[in-house]
């Protein structure tokens, strides 16, 4: 059963339109990302989602809630990771997370929270002497005080360090497993691969595909890459001749080979037969990134 459901969803500011008829449904207990380069539109949908933006078209369904006329109780329901946690200065993180249980009727263990995300040193900090990394995990424990049956986790490791990264995907790949729907807004590629069930790419305000990370890859085809430098200059009409090549690119002394089939093997035999060694030989699969770029027509900034 879908229990995030988005359909033909429309948001202007002023002339210019955000979010263009974006529709997708995220099963429960699934990792769902939203995928796009800036401006997009991602933190626009997702605050549509959230209740903090009414719509100019398309219906939102939160566990079968209409976020804005039934705040109260989706409130409940629905834990959010703002892009900036906004708290008052002075409060500290043990104040933050008090008060942020005192919302829920059934709040999770803070001190487990912040446990997991090694906050428990900075329990009595505040909030404006944290770091941006520290501030990004509290804001992370408040979105997942409240138990929320649905997640909404914008930008969840922007600014984090790779050992916070990855501490912070831990925790989210176990909260998903406790069986909360989580709805994830990024640009990182990695994040997406590694973190999300399916991806909905948006770009300009509408979503291009809907697909798993593996899918959203075998749909712009069976592509590799070899990177070598060659001993000897070489051609590259001998390579383009190949039925195997789709293109090839010279950077510095290195050759780049893209192309699909056997590739390697079509490659390293017109190589052999001109005599010519390929030193530091590459071999690159098709990688979400290439996938985005095929869709999209630009790259991720990440
Ligand atoms: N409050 C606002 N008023 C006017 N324009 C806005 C407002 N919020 C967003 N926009 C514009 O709407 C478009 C979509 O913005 P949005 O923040 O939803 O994109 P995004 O994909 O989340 O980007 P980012 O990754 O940079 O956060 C952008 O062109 C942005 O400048």
């Amino acid at each position: 059963m879908a229990i995030i459901e988005v359909d033909g969803l429309v948001k202007r500011y002023g002339d210019h339109t955000a979010v263009d008829g974006v529709g997708f449904a995220v099963e429960q207990g699934e990792i769902f990302g939203i995928l796009g380069p800036n401006g997009a539109g991602k933190t626009t949908t997702v605050e549509c989602v959230e209740g903090l933006r009414t719509p100019d078209g398309g219906t939102v369904r939160v566990c079968g809630l209409d976020p804005r006329r039934d705040a109260g109780e989706l409130r409940q329901l629905l834990g959010a990771q703002l892009q900036e946690s906004e708290l008052p200065d002075k409060l500290q993180v043990r104040e933050a997370l008090e008060l942020y249980s005192s919302f829920y009727r059934k709040p999770a263990d803070w001190r487990e929270l912040v446990e997991v995300l090694r906050l428990t040193d900075r329990l009595d900090t505040q909030f404006r002497r944290l770091s941006g990394g520290q501030k990004q995990r509290l804001s992370i424990a408040l979105a997942l005080i409240g138990r929320p049956r649905v997640a909404v986790l914008d930008e969840l490791t922007t600014g984090l360090d790779p050992q916070a990264r990855r501490d912070a995907w831990d925790l989210i790949a176990g909260v998903r497993d406790r069986g909360v729907t989580i709805l994830l807004v990024t640009h990182f590629m990695e994040e997406a691969e590694r973190l999300c069930d399916r991806l909905a790419v948006i770009d300009s305000g509408r979503v291009v595909a809907v697909d798993s990370p593996t899918g959203l890859v075998s749909r712009v085809g069976d592509r590799q890459r070899l990177r070598f430098r060659p001993s000897a200059p070489l051609d590259h009409a001998v390579l383009t001749a190949l039925p195997e090549v789709t293109s090839v690119r010279q950077t510095g002394d290195r050759l780049v080979v893209s192309g699909t089939g056997d590739l390697l093997l079509a490659v390293t035999t017109v190589l052999a037969r001109h005599r010519i060694t390929a030193a530091e030989l590459r071999v690159e699969q098709t990688s979400l990134d290439d996938a985005f770029v095929a869709l999209t027509g630009h790259p991720t900034d990440s």
